[in-house]
């Protein structure tokens, strides 16, 4: 049995709609191990949403199987797959979803202490992975006094701030210019890399996929090379 950071194996998922039922993904099988930087890459309306969400276990596929470390989530009660996705799995979206009350380094925090860890510790591993984007002096600012590039920047030291074993990112930095997009996004690339996080990033940007270990798209809701 495969114990990679994470696997897919037969993932079916469908939506009921108006017009009828949707099917979405048909037997998905992706396996990420250790260090593995994967692009997903596909149309839009072809499922990579779905699948990021299916791998992150905010969903539950209508059949197959998502393995975390090995371990079959399906089997899981909710309060155990939240527990495995605070500590295992980290999730940066396209905007940047930090909570616009508290401060960058609350931000960060926050995740910390909802997994256990005192609040002394989790300050300091916010403020070094702060320094290591760059953001030393902007600790203590709220997400509407940073520039997008920053706010993403702490959106992506916030998936971190756990050590996952599993980075799951959907457009981490689709609302960028040009330049600061790549820019941030060969940020987020260095701190995977060091860490040997397991990455599935979803992106439009054909450039950026090329910068990844390996392409892979959706293809009538199966994963194939890309
Ligand atoms: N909750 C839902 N209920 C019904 N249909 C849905 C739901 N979520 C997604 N869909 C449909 O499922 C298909 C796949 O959606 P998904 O968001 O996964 O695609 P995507 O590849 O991420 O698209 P994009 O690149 O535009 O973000 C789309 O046709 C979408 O309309």
């Amino acid at each position: 049995m495969s114990d990679a950071p994470l696997r897919l194996a037969g993932v079916e998922r469908r939506y009921r709609t108006e017009a009828g039922e949707l099917p979405v993904l048909q037997g998905a099988e992706l396996e990420l191990q250790a260090g593995e930087i994967v692009a997903l890459v596909a149309p839009s309306g072809t499922g990579k949403s779905t699948l990021l969400h299916l791998a992150g276990l905010l969903e539950r596929p209508d059949a197959g199987e998502v393995f975390v470390g090995g371990r079959a989530a399906g089997t899981l009660s909710d309060d155990a797959r939240t527990a495995i996705r605070r500590t295992t799995i980290g999730f940066v979206y396209q905007f940047h979803h930090l909570l616009p009350e508290f401060t960058a380094e609350e931000n960060i925090i926050l995740p910390q202490q909802a997994a256990g860890v005192a609040r002394g510790a989790a300050a300091a591993r916010a403020r070094r992975l702060l320094a290591s984007f760059g953001l030393t002096g902007r600790e203590h600012h709220r997400p509407g006094r940073l520039s997008g590039g920053e706010q993403q920047r702490v959106a992506i030291a916030r998936a971190l701030a756990n050590s996952p074993r599993i980075l799951l990112a959907d457009e981490p930095t689709g609302n960028l210019d040009v330049g600061t997009s790549d820019l941030v996004f060969g940020e987020l690339l260095q701190a995977v890399r060091g860490q040997g996080v397991a990455a599935l990033i979803a992106t439009h940007n054909p450039a950026l996929a090329a910068r990844m270990d390996r392409v892979v798209t959706l293809a009538e809701g199966r994963v194939v090379a890309g």
